[in-house]
């Protein structure tokens, strides 16, 4: 398991980085890191940079992020870990660009999303983001076919592509025998991974997934975590996931820990 400070960071630019910086700023090491083909040079798929993000309560100012720094590269698998309320939540919906810092920068492929305005960021998040949510957030009476064609039908995919692409991913997370069940009838797990299968459909190039093994037993997180490893292996797309469970860490290409709105080394 990788822990370690990243505060201070700031996205350096390609080809001018050191094994301890690159490491410092959550790049993939080349030392003994656990996706080789992974260059140094390669560009951050997402960019945060000196984020802050303060909360008005009604005469109060609640300073829940007090400057945050993190970079994820493509086909990384990051997780975050902190104690309720450390701000986990906070920054992620600030990576998907549900919300805006107050201040800082957020660029998730040179696109601003500190300055964007909110049609702007649904429309990347629309096309090349998905989410994925502890309570698995499927739509009850769909199947697992259907839960999963709404996100093809969000993101505007053509849909000649629409049964090729979510019979692979119900296929990728173990579902092929289960694609015409409905979220009851399958188990806590079973639904997750649909519920990954969705996130998935539209080929984002960024997942987040706020605690998406809370609600499950030790056998089914494992079930999961193994096919969010399996995802990032093959899909293309990164993983940022936020997690209270100290048994998985070690899956992830880099843990960020979180304690009271910044990262801490472990
Ligand atoms: N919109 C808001 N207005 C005011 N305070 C907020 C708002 N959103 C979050 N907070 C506060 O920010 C702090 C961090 O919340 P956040 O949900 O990011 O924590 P977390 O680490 O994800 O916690 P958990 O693990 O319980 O989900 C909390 O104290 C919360 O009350």
């Amino acid at each position: 398991m990788l822990s370690w400070l990243s505060r201070g960071s700031t996205a350096a630019k390609a080809g001018e980085q050191t094994e301890s910086t690159a490491q410092a700023q959550g790049k993939p090491s080349n030392a003994g890191n656990k996706t080789p083909e992974r260059t140094l040079a390669s560009e951050p798929l997402l960019s945060v940079r000196n984020v802050e993000r303060s909360f008005d309560v009604g005469s109060q100012k609640i300073r829940v992020l007090k400057g945050i720094n993190l970079n994820l590269y493509p086909s990384q698998l990051v997780m975050l870990r902190g104690r309720s309320g450390s701000g986990k939540t906070t920054l992620m919906n600030l990576m998907g660009g549900l919300d805006t810092p107050t201040q800082g920068e957020i660029f998730f492929k040179d696109r601003p999303f500190h300055k964007w305005d909110d049609d702007k960021r649904t429309e990347v998040r629309r096309k090349d983001i998905g989410f994925i949510f502890q309570a698995f957030a499927l739509m009850p009476l769909l199947s697992a076919y259907e839960n999963v064609e709404l996100s093809l039908r969000m993101a505007n995919t053509p849909r000649s592509e629409w049964k090729s692409r979510i019979t692979s991913c119900l296929d990728l997370v173990g579902l092929s025998k289960r694609m015409h069940h409905r979220p009851f009838e399958l188990s806590g797990g079973e639904q997750q991974r649909v519920a990954i299968a969705k996130a998935l459909a539209h080929k984002p190039s960024l997942i987040l997934a706020d605690e998406p093994t809370a609600e499950l037993d030790s056998q089914m997180t494992a079930q999961i975590m193994q096919v969010f490893k399996e995802v990032v292996a093959t899909e293309n797309v990164s993983i940022c996931m936020t997690t209270h469970d100290p048994t998985i860490m070690e899956v992830a290409d880099h843990v960020y820990e979180m304690v009271d709105g910044v990262f801490i080394a472990k």
